[in-house]
């Protein structure tokens, strides 16, 4: 689906926000730049992929206020994008968070998927 793999990559997440449950504005990189990460982790994750495994009554979207993008579950839906650029660099425009869900419940698998092993794939380009 995505052309990159999976090796790895930590295993998919399976989250389930009830009445309320919500998720606070995030990046899922972590910007291994920056972060005193240790030797042994020095990677990021370059993509995310959001399946929505229900539909939710009210609420419950997915937005990403710098790209004024909402996206409301439904099942079966995935959602794809690239926290990093071609570079390697932080995209700040992923910025995202999960509305509560007001009606209803939201189940949603998150897979993240690591930069370093897409190594020999996959080419480093200038921004
Ligand atoms: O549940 C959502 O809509 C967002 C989940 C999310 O941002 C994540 O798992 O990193
Ligand atoms: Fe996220």
């Amino acid at each position: 689906m995505t052309d990159l793999t999976l090796s790895g990559s930590q295993q998919m997440q399976v989250l389930n926000y009830g009445l309320g449950g919500h998720y606070n504005i995030h990046y899922d990189y972590f910007d291994v730049a920056k972060e005193n990460m240790p030797i042994n982790h020095q990677d990021d994750r370059m993509a995310t992929v959001l399946f929505y495994l229900t539909e939710v009554e009210q609420g419950g979207a997915t937005v990403f206020p710098k790209l004024q993008q909402a996206f409301s579950p439904q099942a079966g839906m995935a959602v794809y994008w690239l926290n990093l650029h071609d570079d390697g660099t932080p995209n700040n425009q992923t910025l995202h968070a999960a509305c509560p869900v007001l009606v209803g419940s939201k189940w949603v698998m998150t897979q993240w998927i690591e930069e370093r092993p897409q190594l020999h794939t996959r080419p480093c380009r200038k921004r």
